[in-house]
């Protein structure tokens, strides 16, 4: 079923791959960034989500010109929030909070208020603690899964911890479904031939990380799978591929790198970030594993 999904950041790295994906599963996507996307088919419209005005307007409005021969504005089905400040050290921690935690109340508010029934936003990895951690920080447990505790230190983190607190609370009092995902380290089909043999050279600088990838494209498909999926209500999904993004076992990974943290089944190359949940839940299949691209 055709829908017609808001889409914020799509010109980013992760969005430029699930905004195109999106579309050619048959949606309507318009990109609401500070910047255009230019992708065929996808209608861009320029705003800054920290102006509460903006949003709303934006969601009240026409896409494109087409639109206008049909009346009213329509109004949406989906918003896939996906604009941010993507990490630390792009900008003061400051700054970074203050666009995130205010964008997303933004969304998620003019969103519930408008009506719009299922919200999906971009939380992060980072909120298990470890990712930008002065020194080392271990995680609360191997796999590591949606339950357990979250006390980031740094202000991307924070912010995408608050956003959850937010998007929690909207769904509250609306009873819509509103979905999280913690997305992992995300990876464009040209990364993998730069960068993965790096990691199977010296997998400690895939630590910070938990070992986790997720293709752009994959990522595309968790997006697309929670769009469809009705009646979760709130729900967070750890977004990964299934194996770790270093080649290696997973439980010599956990004792070598984790000798402290508590451990369950760790079989085979599986990601130590579980994916679990996603599959479970979401229905999600991957479909491009590294070893697709790059020899082991
Ligand atoms: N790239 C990664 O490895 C991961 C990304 N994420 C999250 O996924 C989402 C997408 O990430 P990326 O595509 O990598 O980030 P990105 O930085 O490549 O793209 C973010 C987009 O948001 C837009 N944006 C920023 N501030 C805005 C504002 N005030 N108003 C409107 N648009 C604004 C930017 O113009 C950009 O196109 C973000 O929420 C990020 O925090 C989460 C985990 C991992
Ligand atoms: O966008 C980014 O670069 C960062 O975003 C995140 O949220 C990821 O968890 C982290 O692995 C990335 O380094």
């Amino acid at each position: 079923m055709t829908k017609r999904i808001f889409f914020t950041g799509g010109t980013g790295k992760a969005g430029r791959h699930v905004v195109p994906w999106l579309r050619d599963q048959g949606h309507h996507v318009v990109n609401a960034d500070l910047k255009p996307l230019g992708c065929d088919g996808v209608d861009d419209l320029s705003i800054d989500i920290t102006d509460s005005g903006q949003v709303f307007g934006a969601l009240t409005q026409h896409a494109n010109m087409g639109e206008f021969a049909d009346g009213p504005a329509k109004p949406y089905d989906a918003v896939v929030h996906f604009a941010a400040v993507a990490r630390v050290l792009l900008t003061s921690d400051a700054e970074c909070f203050r666009v995130n935690t205010v964008g997303t109340y933004n969304v998620i508010e003019a969103a519930v208020k408008l009506g719009v029934k299922k919200i999906i936003i971009a939380s992060s990895e980072t909120v298990y603690g470890t990712c930008f951690a002065h020194g080392d920080l271990d995680p609360p447990g191997l796999p590591l899964t949606e339950d357990m505790a979250t006390v980031p230190e740094d202000s991307y983190a924070m912010s995408k911890l608050c956003n959850e607190v937010t998007a929690r609370s909207f769904q509250a009092r609306s009873g819509i479904d509103i979905y999280v995902l913690r997305i992992g380290n995300v990876f464009e089909p040209h990364e993998y031939a730069e960068h993965f043999p790096d990691f199977f050279a010296d997998p400690a600088t895939r630590k910070r990380n938990i070992f986790n990838y997720i293709d752009a494209r994959d990522l595309a498909q968790i997006v697309h799978r929670g769009v469809l999926t009705d009646g979760l209500g709130f729900q967070i999904f750890n977004a990964a591929n299934d194996t770790n993004s270093v080649n290696r076992p997973a439980e010599e990974l956990a004792r070598t790198y984790f000798p402290n943290v508590p451990k369950g089944p760790l079989p085979g190359n599986t990601g130590l970030y579980s994916n679990e949940k996603v599959r479970r839940m979401l229905g999600f299949v991957e479909q491009h594993d590294w070893r697709r691209y790059v020899e082991g």
